[in-house]
């Protein structure tokens, strides 16, 4: 059987309609409890997802990736599988004396690993969407972690200020629209974890133009960077992240 499908937690995600067929075999070969339809790409601010159940009736799950439990309704929040090496990378990112500001934290995909693994003083977890917002107090719980504040609220109204060693901003819907709130975050030094997607031609040069612009904006300059491909996102287009460590002037 050459269907393509992803598993999350015991919850299977297909991008096609499936026979009855289909349906019989995922099931016994998965064990799952439900099989989802995503029926268009996920979009809008929350990147809720649009789907059709094929299967089953529960679609909440405790997905298991690197150690770590992500408690999350399938129908209702994304999992991006394709992040994946990233959420392991920020695992080790931070260290024991940082303060680290999630701005887009969703369920925890980057906040449960770094504050699991790198144990950093405190990660402040900023999350808009009620649902996903539920979801991450639930991991915080779930992951026994005492070094996660959880935010409910837009990113941009959050008063903090010069608390972050490391801002994480895991977010690709103009996202340089929000670096303003960013710099606010940081400290006199310290890292910008700054996604974008962009044409291929221009990713080693404009998200670092709008790091820049935004740096000297805010009184910052830009020291050292490394830009890194995390996925294809569509077809001459990548989801980059670049780490970008700043200086205030
Ligand atoms: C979907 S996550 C990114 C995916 C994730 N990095 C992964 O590994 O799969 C982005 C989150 O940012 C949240 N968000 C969008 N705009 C926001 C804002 N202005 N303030 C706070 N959270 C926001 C969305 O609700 C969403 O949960």
């Amino acid at each position: 059987m050459g269907i393509k499908y992803q598993k999350i937690g015991d919850v299977v995600i297909v991008k096609k309609e499936l026979s009855e067929d289909e349906i019989r075999e995922i099931v016994k070969r998965t064990k799952c409890k439900a099989i989802l339809l995503y029926t268009t790409q996920i979009t809008g601010e929350f990147r809720t997802p649009h789907v059709k159940i094929l299967y089953g009736k529960e679609t909440e799950t405790i997905h298991k990736e690197y150690g770590c439990l992500f408690k999350l309704d399938v129908a209702k929040i994304m999992w991006s599988q394709g992040n994946i090496e990233e959420r392991k990378r920020m695992a080790f990112i931070s260290n024991e004396n940082e303060v680290v500001v999630d701005m887009f934290a969703g369920i925890g995909y980057f906040t449960i690993p770094l504050a699991k693994y790198s144990k950093p003083k405190l990660v402040y977890a900023i999350e808009k969407n009620p649902t996903a917002y539920h979801y991450l107090c639930e991991n915080i719980k779930l992951n026994k972690l005492n070094n996660v504040i959880p935010i409910l609220a837009d990113n941009r109204d959050v008063e903090l200020k010069d608390v972050a060693d490391r801002v994480i901003m895991g977010y690709v819907h103009k996202t340089h629209k929000f670096l303003d709130k960013t710099f606010e975050f940081l400290k006199d030094r310290g890292v910008i974890h700054y996604h974008e997607t962009v044409a291929e031609k221009i990713m080693y040069e404009r998200p670092i133009e709008r790091l820049k612009f935004y740096a000297e904006k805010n009184g910052y300059k830009l020291i050292d960077y490394e830009v890194r491909k995390i996925k294809k996102y569509a077809p001459g287009v990548w989801h980059v992240v670049v780490d970008a460590k700043f200086e205030r002037i």
